[in-house]
């Protein structure tokens, strides 16, 4: 029998009030991932689970149902768990919680919305933060501190298996739930991100609103065995952040979300604190790299809560080449002089 998740928190989350604290809010999140878990199995009970409400997000984004369940649920597990701030993608503002609470956590409840409704994976991502006395005084500066500060990070993912990858900082590990055993059961212990990549993961559609070094990169792969890449690329792409970042912790590979000329996304989709940060953090963990193109994607100082950022993650070797394809300005000069103007991908 593999160990329990609550044997791992016990051992790896001891030395202080604050790890343990932690490792309690582990449960609750487990809790309630449980409970959207059988939500999502039910069907919702005859409620439409994927159905629009007639209420939009943080980001302009029209809530489904399951946002909404989902919001309230980690809610509930954040009360529960004594976090002092609960930022949420659902939510415009933070929610002030426990006064004394020694973290904050910031929170994308459901994460790959436009697939709720084609039974495709979806999940929820976690990012713990620590609070200090000055971010009591100025509560939104605590969701304005940079990814290197997080405690632990973590997504759950609702798909064929309800599984939880977890870092606390020592290691990327993956649990999973066993209805036999009523909990999580580790999965695999310290997995390795492959360094070696053949697969690129990209909403290809958007090829032409990106910029020069993006289509660059891209057309190199796309070109195979026979291109400058000298070998054959495969693209999978599901659509939900937490599946296509647990394919790539599996058998490596790349992810990009850049920024690009449609109004609005300019620094691409994904939020900055309660999606590329986690990730973030789970890739470095694993061997692997996050960045903007340019910058560690960890050590961007957000402006607030809901800031967007471009994102490339996976594969250390791949998401560096991908800065230097960033940084190509012989790029600019090769291709048409529409595209020479600006680099949309660097904030
Ligand atoms: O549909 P697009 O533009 O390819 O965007 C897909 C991305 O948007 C997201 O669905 C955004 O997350 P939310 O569903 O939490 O808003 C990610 O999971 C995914 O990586
Ligand atoms: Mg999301
Ligand atoms: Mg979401």
């Amino acid at each position: 029998m593999s160990s329990s998740l609550d044997a791992y928190l016990r051992s790896a989350l001891d030395a202080d009030e604050g790890q343990r604290q932690i490792a309690e809010a582990i449960r609750h999140l487990c809790t309630a991932s449980i409970k959207v878990r059988n939500t999502i199995i039910e069907g919702g009970s005859g409620n439409d689970l994927g159905g629009q409400r007639g209420d939009s997000n943080s980001d302009g984004d029209i809530q489904k149902e399951l946002d909404v369940i989902a919001d309230k649920a980690f809610l509930q597990a954040a009360r529960d768990s004594s976090f002092a701030f609960f930022g949420s993608e659902e939510q415009d503002e933070a929610v002030t919680l426990s006064k004394d609470g020694l973290h904050a956590i910031a929170i994308d409840p459901l994460d790959g919305s436009s697939n709720i409704s084609t039974n495709v994976s979806i999940g929820t991502i976690f990012s713990i933060l620590p609070v200090t006395d000055a971010h009591r005084k100025n509560p939104k500066s605590v969701f304005e501190q940079k990814g290197a500060n997080q405690l632990a990070a973590g997504f759950f993912t609702y798909g064929p298996q309800l599984q939880l990858v977890l870092t606390v900082g020592n290691g990327t590990h993956v649990f999973l739930f066993s209805p036999k055993f009523g909990g999580f059961v580790e999965q695999a212990a310290s997995v390795m991100v492959a360094d070696r990549s053949r697969e690129f993961s990209a909403n290809m559609s958007n090829y032409r609103h990106w910029d020069v070094h993006i289509r660059n990169y891209i057309d190199d792969c796309l070109a195979g065995a026979e291109g400058p890449r000298e070998r054959d690329f495969g693209m999978r792409y599901v659509g939900s952040l937490v599946a296509d970042a647990y394919r790539i912790l599996q058998r490596g590979g790349v992810f990009l979300y850049p920024g690009d000329e449609r109004k609005g996304y300019q620094k691409g989709r994904l939020r900055l604190m309660y999606e590329a940060n986690p990730v973030a953090m789970l890739m470095e963990q694993a061997g692997g790299a996050a960045t903007d193109g340019a910058r560690r994607i960890l050590d961007i100082e957000p402006e607030s809560l809901h800031v967007r950022t471009p994102l490339v993650f996976g594969s250390k070797r791949e998401v560096e080449r991908i800065g230097r394809y960033m940084t190509d300005s012989d790029a600019l000069a090769e291709r048409s002089p529409l595209f020479g103007k600006r680099t949309l991908f660097r904030p």
